[in-house]
């Protein structure tokens, strides 16, 4: 009797488990399904819209063909400095669309190269067309192209951040600064490529590809404004705009070596400006220009900064370009430094650095050691604790329901370890990375866990920030000069292994101040010499040292940074770097 009892429990727990294991396996199978089509649907996406941007380059170069201007000519525009374009322009002695033109065709060239446009605005030509129509010259920016990151929204074009959910979804309306360039004369006449969901500096994403570095293909152009600075740089535009949360305007210029500007991010206005990031401001975005030469940076800084952008953006405060502060001749105070505490850079940026020091004095200027504080824990608990405040969640959740980018799943895997097993884990991490600091970048990208914690974050970064302007105020500074990132450019897929490197540009998006980046050198085969006493202990450091091996001829930027809301000096900082190098016969 007991047996038979036994039995029938025995074969009841067998029917339960084998139904369980029935219903798990087919709702196993129901999810592979699910995921199979899925996938297909986001590829069958991503073959469309590439299918659309194909058509638009063919109707392009069509146009062009038939337009039968002479290459020659087209190729000299190319060459113009700014001023000379926009002294061509206003005299009439070039036409608007003869110079979209040859801008057109350059720009198709270097893309096939580089990958950098994701698709050609066809509407430039009427805009073109129309001012020539037009007798009067207006707008600063009169009859000169410029490329937009593709993150700026445009009336009929959507803006995908490189997720395939987001294609096909047209927006009804330019970004307000999209309506002050063209209010300016300036004719938007391409989109250039960004990293899926913009928050690395590399340039790659599942619907336009892989942007090269004009320098090296091998490498990255940066990001993520990284087809901007690829295209600028390779002579395919001549003035651009991007955004920067954490030196997406400044690493890609610095690897490319084109000239970028991140303002203050209150300065301008960011209606219409795409990001994963809006509703976080603590550690806000910025937007601003890139250009091919200093002058083109300065020309589309007074552009944007004019009252029509105060009309369109009542948040933003009335503060036209104060052309006095830029051609102040007042001797200035400022501080440099080439090791910000946590990450030395290697010797090309050291270089650069001082040559901006030699330039400033011999401007007349001061220049005095500065040393940032708390660099490490800026990282950690204020830059990475912020914007991963929900422990990374949008981004990853984009990411998951999309196509992944290896560059930027790479860097958001972590946020997907569970909190308890990376602290179980810390002391391993730190063992293997050799670094408490990289260690604590983990945790801390693990976010916030209640609002209390996030208000407790801004009162923490609100007090960094009074610690910082107190060191600066004291020494009675004007600016600071220091490099853009611990290296130069490094290989494709490459960032993840080296992200400690953008300490020297995230610093100053925690502090919200302005910062610009200033092509001055490249890197020479002493500067790789010198790489064998670069520190070879922390993971960081050791793969800031492999990468940087191979790495002659690409180009160095230095950073120059003042006070919030203190373009104009920035500017200046940078004009009188390169005056003082011209001088001494350096640039
Ligand atoms: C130490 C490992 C850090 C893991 C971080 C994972 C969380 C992701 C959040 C932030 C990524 C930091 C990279 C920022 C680059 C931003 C470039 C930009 N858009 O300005």
């Amino acid at each position: 009797m007991r047996s038979e009892v036994l039995q029938m429990i025995e074969e009841s727990f067998f029917t339960i488990a084998k139904a369980a294991a029935i219903i798990l396996a087919g709702i196993a199978v129901g999810q592979i399904i699910q995921h199979y089509f899925w996938r297909r649907h986001l590829w069958q996406k991503v073959r469309q819209r590439q299918k659309e941007c194909q058509k638009a380059f063919r109707k392009l170069d069509d146009d062009l063909n038939s337009l039968n201007f002479d290459e020659e000519a087209l190729q000299a525009i190319c060459n113009l400095p700014t001023s000379e374009l926009q002294e061509g322009l206003q005299s009439g002695k070039y036409s608007a669309l003869e110079v979209l033109a040859a801008y057109q065709t350059k720009a198709l060239q270097v893309n096939k190269r580089l990958n950098c446009v994701t698709e050609p605005i066809l509407e430039a030509k009427a805009n073109a067309k129309s001012l020539d129509e037009h007798a009067e010259k207006e707008g600063l920016l009169y009859g000169i192209p410029v490329s937009l990151k593709e993150n700026y929204q445009l009336k009929g074009y959507d803006c995908t951040m490189g997720l395939v959910n987001y294609t096909g979804k047209l927006f009804k309306d330019d970004a307000v600064l999209v309506k002050v360039l063209r209010k300016q004369g300036a004719i938007p006449f391409v989109r250039t490529n960004i990293p899926q969901i913009m928050m690395t500096y590399e340039c790659s994403n599942p619907i336009y590809g892989r942007t090269d570095n004009p320098y090296d293909a091998t490498r990255t152009p940066g990001g993520s404004t990284g087809g901007e600075a690829a295209l600028i740089t390779a002579g395919g535009s001549i003035i651009g705009f991007g955004s920067d949360i954490g030196g997406s305007i400044r690493v890609p210029s610095h690897f490319c070596g084109c000239y970028g500007l991140k303002t203050t991010p209150e300065r301008l206005s960011q209606k219409g400006i795409s990001s994963l990031s809006k509703g976080q401001f603590i550690v806000s975005g910025s937007v601003g220009p890139m250009a091919r030469d200093l002058d083109g940076l300065v020309l589309a800084t007074k552009a944007i900064l004019c009252d029509y952008m105060y009309a369109l953006d009542r948040s933003i405060p009335p503060l036209s370009f104060r052309d006095e502060i830029f051609q102040s001749k007042r001797p200035l105070k400022i501080g440099y430094y080439v090791n910000d505490g946590y990450l030395q850079s290697v010797p090309a940026c050291q270089r650069a650095v001082m040559m901006a020091k030699t330039a400033l004095e011999a401007q007349g200027h001061t220049v005095i050691s500065f040393d940032p504080p708390d660099v490490p824990r800026m990282w950690t608990e204020l830059y990475l604790k912020t914007v991963a405040g929900d422990g990374g969640r949008k981004f990853y959740e984009a990411i998951q329901k999309d196509i992944p980018d290896r560059c930027v799943w790479n860097l958001l895997f972590i946020t997907r370890v569970p909190r308890w097993l990376l602290w179980c884990m810390k002391t391993i991490i730190r063992l293997v990375t050799q670094d408490p600091v990289h260690t604590e970048g983990l945790m801390s990208s693990k976010g916030c866990r209640s609002v209390c914690e996030w208000w407790q974050q801004a009162e923490v970064v609100e007090a960094y920030k009074d610690k910082f302007m107190k060191k600066w105020d004291d020494l009675g500074l004007d600016g600071v000069i220091c490099p853009v990132f611990a290296c130069v450019a490094v290989p494709h897929g490459y960032v993840t292994e080296i992200i400690g490197a953008g300490t020297y540009s995230m610093l100053y998006n925690v502090l919200n101040y302005p910062a610009g980046s200033l092509p001055l050198t490249k890197v020479t085969s002493e500067d790789v010499q010198q790489l064998e006493n670069y520190p070879n202990r922390r993971y960081f450091e050791k793969n800031i040292k492999k990468a940087s091996e191979g790495s002659i001829g690409l180009p160095v930027n230095v950073q120059c940074v003042c006070l919030p809301f203190q373009e104009e000096l920035v500017l200046r900082v940078m004009k009188e770097i390169e005056t003082g190098l011209k001088s001494m016969g350096d640039h």
